[in-house]
């Protein structure tokens, strides 16, 4: 993360904060002010030579293909993905009925510390100074807690639409695994270690990114990388979502019509030892169209070992990340965010 906007502190020292009212907001509190945030967002891709792939998961070729994007990029965007029209549109229409309530309503599922689900600010906002544009809402497991909370009498259709979601994105992510695997010669028989619901925890993330009077002083969400294997991220109403690819710079992820953005995560980045990216990707806000994500993070179990895979099939290639726990992972990111894979990874002599 070491870009200028950047600001993040060692330890999460500051208690939970509110998302703001943006019901009423009509400038940018100092709170929320980034005054060099977008300093840097060049659109590299404005003369059309280098795009952010758009990968066609019926091609022929789509396993060198998505192993190319993951290997440059560590994201890419995918057409045929076989998420239904009617599933995302679902998610679409839940997700604005949850963010149009009252502030008062949704603090009901408040998350806290010690319950990382429900409504709140991101995970990473105690790491940065200034505040995020965004309010979100996280589900693990089960959304029927938080929904209860919210909506008592009618929670089900918001329920039953996250479940859709999540089962069709599970489908795809795991056809995903198989490919990328392949591309990195990763043997069938290690890959049932990493697929099928005892192998794998999901969670969901929805995001709200309301307009904002000045954008250019604000930020969605801070430059980070996610700890997953695969990331899955649906973009509703607006693009927002920048990937920063080595050597080049931000690059802006079009609305393309009827695909979804993957990228890949810290874990993937692990076993794939290095080959493949952790994307690094931040959201900026507009004036003038609200924006919304749906995102489903596919991670392995806390008790799963992560180390490198590919070494296996390669003696010359040394291991660059030691082995541990997801739950020890989770652990050093909680504490040290953009600095845990430097922390894991083993320093050459
Ligand atoms: C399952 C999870 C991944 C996540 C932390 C969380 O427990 C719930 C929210 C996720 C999210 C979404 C926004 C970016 C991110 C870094 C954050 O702050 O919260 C990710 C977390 C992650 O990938 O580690
Ligand atoms: O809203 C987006 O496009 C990205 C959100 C994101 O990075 C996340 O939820 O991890
Ligand atoms: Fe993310």
């Amino acid at each position: 993360m070491a870009t200028s906007e950047s600001c993040a502190v060692e330890t999460k020292t500051l208690p939970i904060q509110l998302p703001l009212d943006f019901s009423s907001i009509q400038s940018v509190p100092e709170s929320h002010a980034w005054p060099e945030s977008n300093e840097d967002q060049v659109e590299n891709n404005g003369d059309g030579s280098l795009v952010l792939p758009i990968i066609d998961l019926n091609d022929p070729k789509a396993m060198e293909l998505i192993g190319y994007a993951c290997e440059n990029w560590g994201a890419f965007q995918l057409k045929n993905h076989g998420i239904s029209k009617s599933v995302i549109e679902e998610l679409e229409v839940e997700t604005k009925r949850l963010f149009d309530l009252p502030k008062e309503q949704k603090l009901k599922a408040l998350r806290s510390r010690d319950n990382p689900t429900g409504y709140g600010t991101f995970w990473i906002t105690p790491f940065f100074q200034q505040r995020m544009w965004q309010e979100g809402f996280t589900i693990i497991a089960s959304a029927v807690q938080d929904a209860k909370k919210i909506w008592p009498n009618d929670y089900q259709r918001f329920c039953d639409a996250m479940k859709k979601f999540e089962d069709e994105s599970r489908v795809l992510i795991e056809k995903l695994i198989h490919l990328s695997f392949k591309f990195l010669g990763i043997s069938e028989e290690e890959e049932k270690n990493w697929v099928g619901p005892n192998n794998h925890a999901g969670a969901i993330q929805l995001n709200s990114y309301p307009i904002c009077p000045k954008p250019e002083n604000a930020m969605g969400i801070a430059p980070h990388t996610d700890t997953s294997i695969f990331t899955l991220l649906h973009q509703s109403q607006s693009s927002g979502l920048h990937i920063f690819k080595d050597g080049s710079g931000w690059f802006t992820v079009p609305l393309v019509p009827d695909t979804i953005v993957i990228n890949t995560g810290d874990v993937l980045h692990m076993l794939s030892n290095a080959r493949f990216k952790s994307a690094l990707h931040k959201v900026s806000v507009n004036n003038v169209k609200h924006r919304y994500s749906m995102v489903y993070f596919y991670r392995p179990t806390m008790d799963q070992v992560v180390s490198p895979l590919v070494p296996k099939n390669n003696s010359d290639e040394e291991p660059r990340f030691r082995a541990l726990t997801f739950k020890e992972y989770v652990g050093i990111k909680d504490k040290y965010l953009d600095k845990a894979l430097s922390i894991v990874s083993i320093k050459e002599d």
